[in-house]
């Protein structure tokens, strides 16, 4: 059932329409990024009749005007794409609707964006050992940031009772009024026409949760087997159908875009090492009293938990937890790693393409230099 891809199909509307205006006047074409390769990204490509799959390079001057990391064009993105023959270059980012991102590891006012433009962005938990209020806290407060729309789903309820369920719904609302929570079974097919309900032409929906939630098992279940990764649709050229690499949009064929970005794994780490220090906030502040700035709060003098402790003040379990803390965040860091090196591999194939167009970027960039 291979059928046209329109740019509305693709979520765009009045807004990037207008915001394109001067690069249509260019002759340059709207593009939604589905992935980010690191050094090049792949889109999906529009001109009035038709859209094709491509591979496409950041342009010289989008690099260079960009003042931080969040300003470079992001999965999700609408770009204005130069294309010449085989090259096909990102001239410009559009204005993004919204922007859900997370702060980079490290340099805490580096700001990483995993989705531009996502209308929903939905939470997949549990009622079970995965729930955590104040992680849902932190995603919240993410998506409100963003300015695309909460959504948490409960999934695995027949593993509850339905005052479990029902329960663990509330304290949701409570938390967060605006968000719509649903209660669903994948194994028992229930609650899942909801979900169905978000995927509307044109609406990009992000999908975040832990693993083991039952994250693919409900795409699967919500698409079926209907989708089609976007590539694959087009008859026309016959292009994209042979590709491997990771698809971060998904495009499906009864309307609605889905993201399942890997990228948006990395957010659930760090929310969670946010939550590890956060909880202990109260015993940083009296850290920083004790006498030498780099105490060890063993034998050192001057050290004001230890003084806490020996007043009562302290409780030594909580200091212990504390002393672990770093520990804890490094376990956290291995597992992810962990799962980082199962998506390296699947990106694999990616990599020579990826070199590849390193060299023709380095080319490209020495091209738009003026000379000398
Ligand atoms: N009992 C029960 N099990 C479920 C339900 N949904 C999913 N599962 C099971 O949970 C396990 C994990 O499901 P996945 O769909 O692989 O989870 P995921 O969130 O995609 O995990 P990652 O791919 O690691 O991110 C599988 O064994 C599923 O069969 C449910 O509603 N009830
Ligand atoms: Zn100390």
């Amino acid at each position: 059932m291979p059928r046209k891809i329109t740019r509305e199909d693709l979520g765009w509307n009045s807004h990037f329409e207008d915001a394109f205006q001067p690069y249509a006047k260019q002759g340059w074409k709207p593009a939604r990024l589905l992935r980010d390769n690191k050094i090049s990204y792949g889109c999906l490509v529009f001109d009035e009749k038709d859209f094709d799959e491509l591979d496409c390079i950041l342009g010289g001057k989008v690099y260079h005007d960009a003042e931080t990391d969040a300003d470079l064009p992001a999965v999700g993105d609408w770009v204005a794409l130069d294309v010449t023959g085989t090259e096909a270059i990102i001239r410009a980012r559009l204005p993004r609707q919204t922007c859900f991102s997370r702060k980079a590891s490290g340099n805490s006012s580096e700001e990483q964006v995993l989705v531009a433009n996502a209308d929903v962005v939905m939470v997949i938990t549990e009622p079970g050992p995965d729930y955590s209020l104040r992680r849902l806290e932190r995603y919240f407060t993410l998506i409100k940031r963003s300015g695309a729309k909460a959504v948490v789903v409960l999934n695995k309820a027949d593993l509850f009772t339905k005052a479990e369920n029902e329960q663990a719904a509330a304290e949701i609302r409570e938390l967060n009024p605006e968000c719509e929570v649903h209660i669903t079974s994948v194994l028992e097919n229930k609650g899942l026409k909801v979900l169905r309900g978000y995927m509307k032409k044109g609406v990009t929906v992000a999908l975040i949760g832990s693993s083991g939630v039952g994250k693919s098992a409900m795409v699967n279940e919500i698409v079926g087997d209907e989708w089609q990764w976007v590539g694959d649709v087009n008859e026309t050229t016959g292009k994209g159908r042979h590709t491997t690499t990771a698809r971060e949009l998904i495009l499906l064929p009864r309307g609605g875009i889905l993201v399942d970005n890997p990228g948006i794994k990395e957010v659930q780490m760090w929310t969670n090492e946010t939550i590890l220090r956060e909880s202990f906030t109260d015993i940083e502040d009296l850290a920083s009293q004790c006498k030498y700035h780099d105490c060890k709060h063993g034998k050192d003098a001057g050290c004001a938990l230890r003084a806490a402790l020996a007043d009562g003040t302290l409780d030594a379990a909580r200091l212990e937890g504390f002393l672990k803390l770093e520990d804890e965040i490094a376990q956290l860091k291995k597992r992810q790693k962990k799962r980082q090196m199962t998506v390296e591999r699947i990106h694999k194939r990616d990599h020579k393409i990826k070199a590849r167009n390193r060299e023709d970027r380095i080319d490209i960039e020495s091209d738009l230099k003026p000379r000398a």
